[in-house]
């Protein structure tokens, strides 16, 4: 599959919701989520929402990473805007650009760890290509089992991890696609405190030693301060878009 054209792979990004709605509806009402919300992620940042439990969370984040659209709203990655795109670019942006991370990891539970890493490539190729380049692809994902520390867990299966190396695992299939902009909704939100921590670690390695643009939803105070700005949703509205994340009292 071509790239998009938008932008090039590993090219640092910018991403922007301006003024986004959006609303569900349940039986005859219209339940507003988001009313006008502004959020820009700045290149190489690592940028936490918090907010309390149905805020509106991860329905921002699913309309930044093109898994749903907004009633009214744009969103923006590097002065292009990418919502209203064509569906075939906007999957390819989706697989392309963004990695995902979800609270319950999402692993494919007959795949071992390895297969899944590589998971999002056997999407992202045809299967010719995907055979034609296995060998290297697998150089690939070895690689990076590495650098979330999992090399060691690479035949074994979801139900034989625990749950810190399979958000781990997780984070290494978000990370094969070599996304831009990471997406991680709760990343800690199922491991206790001190997992939830190294999770956290490594995303902070992960930033730093890369670059890579990391967005995080959380409901958790203590996790969100640990990252470099914080945005906090409030019954669909951003309350702050300024708060420093260390030393908020
Ligand atoms: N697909 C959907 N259909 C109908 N209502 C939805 C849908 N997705 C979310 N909602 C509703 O929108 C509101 C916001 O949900 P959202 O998941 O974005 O909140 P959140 O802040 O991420 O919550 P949590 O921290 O509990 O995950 C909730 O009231 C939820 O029930």
């Amino acid at each position: 599959m071509s790239q998009p054209s938008v932008i090039s792979m590993n090219e640092p990004v910018h991403l922007r919701a301006k003024a986004l709605d959006k609303s569900y509806r349940k039986g005859e009402h219209k339940v507003p989520v988001l009313r006008g919300v502004d959020v820009k992620v700045n290149r190489g940042e690592f940028l936490s929402i918090v907010g309390q439990s149905g805020s509106g969370k991860s329905t921002l984040m699913h309309l930044l990473g093109l898994l749903d659209v907004p009633d009214v709203g744009e969103v923006w990655l590097e002065g292009t805007r990418i919502d209203n795109l064509p569906e075939r670019t906007r999957d390819e942006l989706r697989n392309n650009v963004f990695g995902f991370v979800f609270q319950f990891y999402h692993l494919l539970p007959e795949l071992s760890l390895l297969e899944n890493i590589l998971s999002p490539l056997m999407i992202r190729y045809s299967i010719w290509e995907y055979l034609r380049r296995k060998s290297e692809l697998k150089e690939q994902a070895v690689e990076i089992a590495k650098q979330v520390g999992l090399d060691h867990r690479l035949r074994h299966r979801p139900s034989e991890l625990s749950g810190g190396e399979m958000q781990r695992a997780a984070i290494a299939r978000a990370l094969i696609a070599r996304p831009n902009v990471l997406l991680a909704d709760e990343p800690t939100g199922n491991l206790d405190s001190r997992t939830g921590g190294d999770i956290m670690e490594l995303l902070h390695k992960l930033n730093e030693e890369q670059q890579l643009t990391i967005l995080m939803v959380t409901h958790d105070d203590n996790i969100a301060r640990q990252a470099e700005r914080i945005v906090r949703l409030s019954e669909g509205r951003i309350q702050s878009l300024n708060e420093a994340a260390q030393g908020v009292a």
